[in-house]
């Protein structure tokens, strides 16, 4: 079930080879890519993944840090088809999370086509198929009659532009390239950022004898990850199964009152709008507290707000106060970039999320398919992946039904380009 016939076409103009693919083309292979290769694999669909980095799941494997664990529970985090293994904790740390995807992969007998960054993907009105290009130096165009989205929501590192960072002189880095607080030990360190990277680099840098101060220019939403020994995020699923969410952020605040104490006198406001209402809204994730809030309460970690310049050394905060720094850590989040490869279409926003919200972010027209940008972690992923291979078959076995009745192959037109 290769899927793939090469070098069926070659485009004169610009001498590219083709690749005609029969079933889908995937673009990404993190859990989004391969959740969907192996809801596709169980159908028996061939297809195809091509992946920018060299390797399975680059997110997790390049660009996290040594000490991340999962921060909502195994059964949330699994991928359709194959469990956890049974002695996995319940937060499982960033290395069973890889070796998992890695056995996933296997598994399934996924193999993606690494160092494959998709540079443009476009459907062709014309004969009713999508033409990708992707690789480096020698361009391949991949031709099919449907494009899954597999990139992510964390695809690129959002960096934003501060006045005077050029002159700093001290190290800038972003979160997505930490690996640990080692090479920071006793150094003074500035983390722009209070989401859950924010949160978790600070606390690592504490660990290694860092000073952390972490900026903070907005209200946030900080829960325990566990409430009296539950997951406050299995709490919050199970409530929500009987009462509305409103109620169920109002019970959520009350017991991180009661495990956390009050924020406010540390610096940290809390939006108006509760914790799962604002992550569904607009996407935003609340901190699940592992720590940090501690290292918060006794200093080590230094709330400021946020930044209005940096200096040689220093920077300056939006009260007027400045503070000498040694690096500056900016965990300053993530975006889609599926805006820079996917050319005309009004499917995706111009963020790069789908318009429709959940449960309905999965399809477009024209054979198009989004996976994994439902703001809803691993989970929502898993949902998707099983919602495209399910209607991608469908589709699939009655075109191939269609050809083999009309004794055709779609493949055999692109050798016409
Ligand atoms: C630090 C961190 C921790 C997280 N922890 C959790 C958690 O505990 N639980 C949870 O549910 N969610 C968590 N998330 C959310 C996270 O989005 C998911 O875990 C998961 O990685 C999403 O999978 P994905 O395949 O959609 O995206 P990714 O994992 O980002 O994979 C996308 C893949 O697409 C590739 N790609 C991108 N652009 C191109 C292109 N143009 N051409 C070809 N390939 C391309 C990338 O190289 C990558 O391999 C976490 C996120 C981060 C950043
Ligand atoms: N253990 C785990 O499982 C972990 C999971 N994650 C997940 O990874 C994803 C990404 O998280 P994260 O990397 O924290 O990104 P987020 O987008 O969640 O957070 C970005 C943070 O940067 C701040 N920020 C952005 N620009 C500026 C600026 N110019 N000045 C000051 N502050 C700024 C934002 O503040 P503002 O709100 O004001 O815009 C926000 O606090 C999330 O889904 C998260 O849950 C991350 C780490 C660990
Ligand atoms: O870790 C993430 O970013 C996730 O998106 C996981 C997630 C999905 N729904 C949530 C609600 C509260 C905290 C985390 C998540």
């Amino acid at each position: 079930m290769a899927g793939v016939t090469e070098n069926l076409g070659v485009d004169i103009s610009s001498r590219r080879r083709c690749v005609w693919v029969n079933g889908p083309i995937i673009v990404g292979s993190g859990p989004s890519g391969l959740a969907t290769a192996a809801c596709l694999k169980e159908k028996g669909v061939p297809f195809v993944i091509l992946e920018r980095a060299n390797c399975i799941a680059s997110l997790w494997q390049r660009h996290t840090y040594d000490r991340l664990k999962l921060h909502l529970p195994k059964q949330f985090c699994q991928l359709p088809r194959l469990l956890f293994p049974a002695n996995y904790p319940e937060y499982p740390t960033r290395k069973q999370f890889i070796d998992y995807l890695e056995s996933y992969a296997k598994h399934f007998d996924i193999s993606p086509r690494f160092n494959q960054g998709v540079e443009s993907a476009r459907f062709d009105h014309t004969c009713g198929l999508w033409r990708v290009t992707a690789g480096g130096d020698r361009k391949v165009e991949y031709i099919g009659r449907w494009l899954v989205a597999a990139t992510g929501e964390n695809a690129e590192k959002v960096v934003p532009q501060f006045e005077g960072l050029a002159e700093f002189g001290g190290s800038v880095s972003h979160a997505s390239d930490y690996k640990s607080g080692q090479e920071y030990a006793g150094k003074r360190v500035l983390v722009v950022g209070c989401g859950n990277s924010g949160m978790e680099v600070s606390l690592d840098l504490c660990h290694h004898n860092a000073f952390p101060s972490m900026v903070v220019r907005n209200t946030i939403h900080v829960l325990p990850r566990e409430v009296y020994g539950k997951s406050s995020f299995h709490l919050a699923v199970l409530l929500m199964k009987w009462l509305p969410l409103w109620l169920v952020d109002k019970i959520m605040l009350i017991l991180s009152y009661l495990v956390l104490g009050s924020m406010e006198n540390y610096g940290l406001r809390r939006p108006s709008v509760g914790p799962l209402e604002l992550k569904n809204t607009n996407g935003r994730t609340p901190v699940l507290d592992i720590g940090a809030l501690e290292k918060i309460k006794t200093g080590q970690i230094n709330v400021v707000p946020g930044v209005k310049r940096f200096f040689p050394g220093k920077v300056e905060l939006v009260d007027g106060q400045i503070i000498v720094m040694d690096s500056v850590i900016l965990a300053t989040g993530y975006r889609s970039n599926v805006p820079s490869w996917l050319q005309a279409n009004d499917f995706f926003s111009k963020e790069g999320l789908p318009r429709q919200p959940f449960p309905n972010s999965w399809k477009g027209e024209s054979g198009l398919y989004a996976v994994g940008f439902t703001k809803k972690g691993l989970s929502g992923a898993s949902f998707d992946a099983a919602s495209i291979a399910e209607d991608i078959s469908r589709l699939w076995r009655d075109e191939t039904t269609q050809q083999k009745r009309l004794g055709t192959c779609r493949g055999r037109c692109i050798s016409h380009f």
